[in-house]
């Protein structure tokens, strides 16, 4: 009977990202049509498992008697009768309003924001688009021109007489309707789908390829059983020939609505006459042809976690995943594995590795907990929420399916929570996951440098996070150096030099590593060549500092007092000429200490510069300036500035001079001619070198990534240094003449005075090939343009200012 009718119809406009969304998928998922299937057995399986999860409250709604499955019927077309595929489910089934709210609006948040980005994204961003979405239903329409959803919910004590609704839409309308089903209640319970086929997806009727798919793509999406009822013609001994009766006329069977494919025996045969032969005598028995109906179940084989790994393929790994986490990327890695919880429950386990990190992920709070965890008891799915034993936050985008043997299969999400095989499941994630990594690091060298791209700030959460794996995870995570682009600390341990008892480590938050390398902290480091960790990530600092040390040896930041190479001892004549340098200099350290006070606590000789005149270095209890900008970033610099704490470390500032430096052995003479008795003081002469002095220690703070305090009347003594230095006069004015501005004019623009002139571009045949910026004329002679030289990867190319 038609599911369509003239009666009446309830009609309703799709809400507009509805309308969105359809649009997107019909128009720019062409070439991932196959995942209608997909989405719709997934959407079976939800509605199943729903109605069991209600039941185990409510034993009216489904008392286990009758069976859950989902089945699928292809129909060819035939006559005016066009080709459908036919999914139904035995689940919770939908109400009218249901069917209005589930299928005509989106109850997601950040749709709009969403949508957005897809409608702009192009062919490659479809992939995402699936993935992080889940389109559902409405892929449905990549395939049909028309949908019906026929739905009958289940009676209850609020709905005791449920009529059965049929939800229609067409590929291209912006309504939909809903309206009680001609046929009836034929479906006793739940879902029934048809797809009315367009004509060049007939394709999908073809069992063998909906069987491909299907095992392919959704096996795994249900854990109760799939049938696809198929039809196909047999040759058997035609019994009735032999009573040499008449031949009954050809009749086309199919199976009654209601008949579950439970309810017949598999492969029982529908038999009737297509064809009779003539009946020769005593000829081999007469044979007919007939048509057998049958229900295939295409899900048979256990799940993917429940065989063994050794009789699993590394693309049923990745088919599976894919099907099962609704994820268009492979895996980076897995592992498989059984395991006894500790407290008598055993189970199954495979634990992912995504391919890439979501985008999300940084964005979400510390909190913020893993979805992606699918506990199940004996194949049965109960719950992804791991109550309040989620996994630690670094561990929170890992993809794991749990099957576990021993817990009744009725236990509830709340039961599961309170079991301690929640906590113990969590360890040994945990564990397994760790075991990947290593594996990673050991044996696939490509793939662990891939997983550090994407996880390696991940692992640093962890070792900062996760106290009792931090050991663990610091031992997998990855440094840049002054020599190498990817360093573990166990490695830079094995290259320490003779002596040497600190591990070296420079931070400059988001600072590139080639200008990491050229700071003035590392100078002599690098030269004398030891090996410093080049740390820009916020993470790192915080990590250095929780972990304080490894294996026994502490991490030393160059940018603070107390470095020490370990060979001083050794290196007499440097020792020797330290202790010079402190005597013949002492006149300029007490010059500078009494002429930057305010900036530094102390003033002394330097062991880590070479080229550089001088730096400021943090005291031990001081704060590095990327500790000053990390703390200003996190609270704002005026409520940082308001804590007594803060202001204290802040000034626990050295300025370290280097007494090589031809700048400050000029300074030195500088101060050592100063007259010392009142009456020859030159007041003149004593400016000019204060004013250079502070320029100088201003220029180490800069140097030494600090902030200057005050930058402009920084900028105005570089000046006036500048002027001095061109023979230009030091006090003659510039001309601040300005035209004041125009009388005040409320009166707002037109748009045609606001619209740009149209733009004509340029004659391509005069093109060069060379990158240009083409401006109209009224432009030209108001804009000028700076431009910025860029290197591949698309950065700054920093430009050396010798001043
Ligand atoms: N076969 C079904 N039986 C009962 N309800 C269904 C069925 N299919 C869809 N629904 C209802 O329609 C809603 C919308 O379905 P849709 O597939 O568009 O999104 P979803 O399943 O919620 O999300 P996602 O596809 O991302 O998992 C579902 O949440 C569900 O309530």
């Amino acid at each position: 009977q038609e599911l369509n009718t003239e009666a009446p119809k309830a009609k309703h406009n799709y809400q507009s990202d509805v309308a969105r969304l359809r649009k997107i998928v019909i128009n720019s998922l062409y070439s991932h049509k196959d995942i209608f299937i997909r989405e719709l057995i997934s959407n079976a399986n939800d509605a199943i498992e729903k109605l069991r999860l209600t039941s185990l409250k409510d034993k009216s709604i489904w008392d286990g008697s009758n069976p859950l499955n989902i089945t699928l019927k292809l129909v060819k077309p035939e006559g005016d009768q066009p080709g459908r595929i036919i999914i139904s489910d035995t689940g919770i089934g939908m109400t009218p309003e249901e069917l209005t709210t589930n299928l005509g609006t989106l109850a997601k948040s950040g749709t709009s924001d969403f949508l957005a980005r897809a409608e702009n994204s192009d062919a490659t961003g479809t992939g995402n688009l699936i993935g992080a979405f889940g389109l559902g239903f409405y892929s449905s329409f990549l395939v049909a021109d028309r949908v019906y959803v026929a739905s009958l919910p289940p009676a209850t004590a609020q709905n005791p007489n449920p009529v059965q609704h049929v939800f229609s839409s067409s590929a291209d309308d912006s309504s939909f309707e809903i309206y009680p089903d001609p046929r009836g209640n034929t479906l006793g319970r739940g879902t029934e789908i048809t797809l009315v086929l367009k004509n060049e997806d007939l394709e999908y009727l073809d069992a063998d390829r909906l069987t491909d798919l299907i095992n392919k793509h959704s096996s795994y999406s249900s854990a109760f059983p799939i049938y696809l009822f198929t039809q196909r013609t047999e040759e058997v001994p035609d019994e009735d020939a032999v009573q040499d009766l008449p031949p009954a006329d050809a009749a086309e069977s199919t199976p009654a609505a209601e008949e579950t494919p439970e309810s017949k025996d598999e492969d029982e045969a529908t038999i009737e006459e297509v064809a009779e032969e003539k009946a020769e005598e005593k000829a081999p028995p007469k044979m007919k042809t007939v048509v057998v109906d049958e229900w295939k179940h295409l899900n048979e084989q256990p799940p993917i976690w429940m065989r063994d790994p050794k009789d699993v393929k590394e693309e049923d790994y990745t088919n599976f995943y894919k099907a099962f986490f609704k994820e268009v990327e492979s895996p980076l890695a897995w592992h498989h594995f059984s395991g006894d919880s500790g407290s008598g429950v055993s189970f199954r386990a495979i634990v992912f590795v995504p391919g890439s990190l979501d985008e999300q992920y940084w964005q979400q709070p510390l909190a913020s907990k893993s979805k992606d965890i699918k506990l199940m008891v004996k194949r049965v799915f109960i719950t992804s929420d791991l109550g309040d034993e989620g996994l630690p936050k670094w561990a929170s985008w890992v993809r794991v399916v749990v099957d576990a043997e021993d817990l009744p299969l009725n236990v509830s999400r709340e039961t599961l929570q309170s079991t301690r095989f929640l906590k113990q499941v969590k360890q040994v994630i945990i564990k397994h996951l760790i075991g990947i990594f290593n594996r990673l690091a050991d044996e696939e060298p490509a793939k662990f440098e891939r997983f550090q791209k994407n996880y390696g700030s991940v692992l640093k959460l962890g070792a900062v996070e996760d106290t009792k794996n931090r050991e663990k995870l610091a031992a997998l995570t990855r440094f840049h150096t002054n020599h190498k682009d990817s360093l573990s600390l166990d490695q830079y341990l094995e290259n320490k030099k003779q002596g040497q008892k600190q591990i070296f480590y420079l931070a400059e938050m988001g600072r590139e590593f080639d200008d990491l390398k050229k700071s003035v902290f590392i100078e002599k480091l690098d030269a004398r060549g030891y090996e410093v960790l080049l740390l820009n990530e916020p993470l790192d600092e915080i990590l250095v500092q929780n972990i304080r040390q490894w294996k026994r040896v502490p991490f030393q930041d160059v940018a603070k007092a107390g470095l020490k190479f370990g060979d001083e001892e050794s290196q007499k004549d440097e020792k020797a000429e330290m202790e010079a340098a402190k005597e013949k200099f002492k006149p300029l350290l007490d010059y500078l200490k009494k002429e930057a006070g305010d900036k530094v606590r102390e003033v002394v000789i330097s062991n880590r510069l070479v080229t550089s005149p001088c730096a400021i270095v943090a005291d031990q209890h001081g704060y590095t300036a990327n500790v000053e900008r990390m703390m200003s970033a996190q609270n704002g610099k005026k409520e940082t500035d308001k804590f007594m704490l803060h202001e204290y470390a802040k000034k626990q500032k050295l300025l370290e001079i280097n007494p090589r430096s031809p700048l400050i052995e000029g300074l030195l003479r500088r101060v050592e001619q100063l007259p010392s008795e009142e009456e020859e003081r030159d007041l003149e002469a004593e400016d000019e070198l204060k004013e250079v002095t502070s320029i100088l220690v201003d220029g180490a703070l800069v140097r030494s990534g600090f902030e200057v305090p005050d930058s402009n009347s920084f900028f105005s003594r570089v000046d006036r240094v500048l002027r001095r230095s061109l023979g230009v006069s030091e006090t003659a004015p510039t001309d601040t003449t300005v035209n004041p501005a125009p009388p005040v004019d409320p009166e707002l623009p037109t748009e045609e005075e606001m619209a740009p002139p149209p733009f004509i571009p340029e004659d391509p045949e005069e093109d060069d090939g060379k990158a240009k910026i083409i401006l109209p004329d009224h432009l030209k002679d108001k804009v000028s343009i700076e431009m910025e030289e860029i290197d591949e990867d698309g950065n700054p190319v920093p430009q050396h200012d010798e001043l």
